[in-house]
C-alpha cells in the first residue's frame, strides 16, 4: 500500500473515545457488576505481580505473627491492575473487615473524620485515588496514620477549638494511579509501597482461564492466548474481551473459546492483535499516511482524526508510546518503524526515525 496515496479512504474517526472503551482500563457498569465474583479472594489466587505479592507476604505474615496491624501500604499502578483486589486480600489474610472510599468523594476534613472515627480496631481503610484529596484532609490524614490521632476542629473563628480523638490502630491502604502526585509526606507515611506492573502474557492467559472457569466457559489454550494477546497488560480488559468472546462464542459457534472464535470476535469490536483498538489505529494511521509518519504537532493531528487533543494525549497516545509505536518528540508526534510493520505500510526513504528529519507538517 502506498502511504502517500490521497484517495485511501478517510481515517475513520472513533467514537466519543474515552468512555465505553472496551480496552479502557476503568471499570464500566457492567464491569463493577462481574468484578465481585472473579476477584481473587488470597494471595496464592492472585496471579503475577510476583514482586508485590512476595513482599506484601512478608509485611502480613509478620504483622499477623505479632498481633498487631499491618502496616500501612501505598499501591501504584495503571487502572485495572489489581489495586482494590489487593487490598481486599490483604484485608481477608488479616481476617479484617474493609471500609472502601475514594480520595474524591472525602472534600473536607470531616468527611475523613467521620470514616476514620468509626474503624474498628484492625481495620483496613481501602482508599483509591489518593492523589485527589482535598488539602486538608491529607493533613488530617498524616496525624492519623502516624499516631492514630485526629483534631477535631469544631466551631469557627478566635474560638474554634481542636478536640482531639484516639483512633483504634488501622491499616490505610491507598492506590493512585500516580505515584509521583503524592506529597512526600504522605508518600513517606507508608510502611510498604507496591509498584504494580502491566501483566505479561502468560500472566493474562492465567487469568482469562481462571475467568473461564468462574464463569463456565470453555476454552481451548489458544483461544485464552489471543484473547490475554489484545488486552493491553490489563486483567480489566482482558476479562471484559473475554466476556465479549463468551458472546459471540454462544451466538456464532458452540459456546466453546478457541483461538479462531476469539480472533473473529475481537476483530468484530474492531480490538486488533496488539490490542489496539479503532481510535489507537486511526491516530496511527493518520500519522504515517497522512503525515508520513511526522514529526507533527498534536493539535494537528487531533484535527485529522476529528477528536479533541486531550482525547489523543491522554487516551490513544499513552498505549501507542508503551508499545513503542509512537514517540512524542520536541518537534512532534513521530511514528517508529513498528507502527509501519503494525500497519502493513512502508516508510518513505525519507523518514528517519527518531524524527530526525525536518517537520513539513508540524501543527
Ligand atoms: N492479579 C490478578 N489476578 C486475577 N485477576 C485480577 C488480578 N488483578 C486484577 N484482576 C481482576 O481485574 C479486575 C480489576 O481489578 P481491580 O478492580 O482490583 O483493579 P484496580 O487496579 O483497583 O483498578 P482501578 O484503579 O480502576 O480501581 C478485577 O475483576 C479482578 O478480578
Amino acid at each position: 500500500m502506498n502511504p502517500y496515496d490521497e484517495s485511501a479512504p478517510a481515517t475513520p474517526t472513533g467514537p466519543p473515545a474515552a468512555g465505553g472503551r472496551i480496552v479502557g482500563g476503568a471499570a464500566d457498569g457492567e464491569d463493577q457488576a462481574v468484578e465481585a465474583a472473579l476477584r481473587p479472594k488470597d494471595l496464592g489466587e492472585f496471579v503475577g505481580q510476583e514482586r508485590v505479592r512476595e513482599q506484601l507476604d512478608l509485611v502480613l505474615r509478620a504483622a499477623r505473627a505479632r498481633g498487631g496491624v499491618a502496616d500501612h501500604v501505598l499501591l501504584s499502578g495503571a487502572p485495572g491492575l489489581g489495586k482494590t483486589t489487593l487490598s481486599m486480600i490483604i484485608a481477608a489474610e488479616m481476617g479484617a473487615p474493609i471500609r472502601i472510599t475514594s480520595g474524591p468523594a472525602i472534600q473536607h476534613a470531616g468527611d475523613l473524620a467521620a470514616i476514620l472515627s468509626s474503624l474498628t480496631e484492625g481495620e483496613v481503610l481501602f482508599l483509591d485515588e489518593i492523589h485527589r484529596m482535598s488539602r486538608p484532609a491529607e493533613e488530617m490524614l498524616y496525624m492519623a496514620m502516624e499516631d492514630f490521632r485526629v483534631d477535631v476542629v469544631v466551631g469557627k473563628g478566635p474560638g474554634a477549638t481542636a478536640i482531639p480523638l484516639e483512633l483504634p490502630p488501622f491499616t490505610l491502604v491507598g492506590a493512585t494511579t500516580r505515584a509521583g502526585l503524592l506529597p512526600p509526606p504522605l508518600r513517606d507515611r507508608f510502611g510498604f509501597t507496591g509498584h504494580m506492573e502491566f501483566y505479561a502474557p502468560a500472566e493474562l492467559e492465567r487469568v482469562v482461564h481462571r475467568s473461564a472457569r468462574l464463569l463456565d466457559v470453555g476454552i481451548a489454550g489458544e483461544g485464552a492466548a489471543e484473547i490475554a494477546g489484545r488486552s493491553r497488560g490489563t486483567p480489566r480488559i482482558a476479562n471484559r474481551l473475554l466476556r465479549r468472546v463468551r458472546d459471540y462464542a454462544q451466538v456464532k459457534a458452540d459456546g466453546v473459546v478457541t483461538r479462531e472464535i476469539a480472533a473473529q470476535a475481537l476483530d468484530v469490536y474492531e480490538v486488533d492483535g496488539r490490542g489496539l483498538d479503532r481510535l489507537d489505529r486511526a491516530v496511527l494511521t493518520a500519522l504515517l499516511k497522512l503525515f508520513a509518519g511526522g514529526p507533527v504537532g498534536l493539535s494537528t493531528l487531533a484535527v485529522a482524526v476529528g477528536e479533541e487533543r486531550e482525547t489523543v494525549e491522554e487516551v490513544a497516545e499513552p498505549f501507542l508510546v508503551r508499545e513503542g509505536l509512537l514517540a512524542r518528540t520536541p518537534r512532534g508526534r513521530v511514528a517508529t518503524p513498528a507502527a509501519w510493520q503494525h500497519l502493513g505500510l512502508v516508510p518513505p526513504p525519507q523518514a528517519v526515525p527518531g524524527g530526525g528529519r525536518q517537520g513539513l507538517f508540524e501543527g
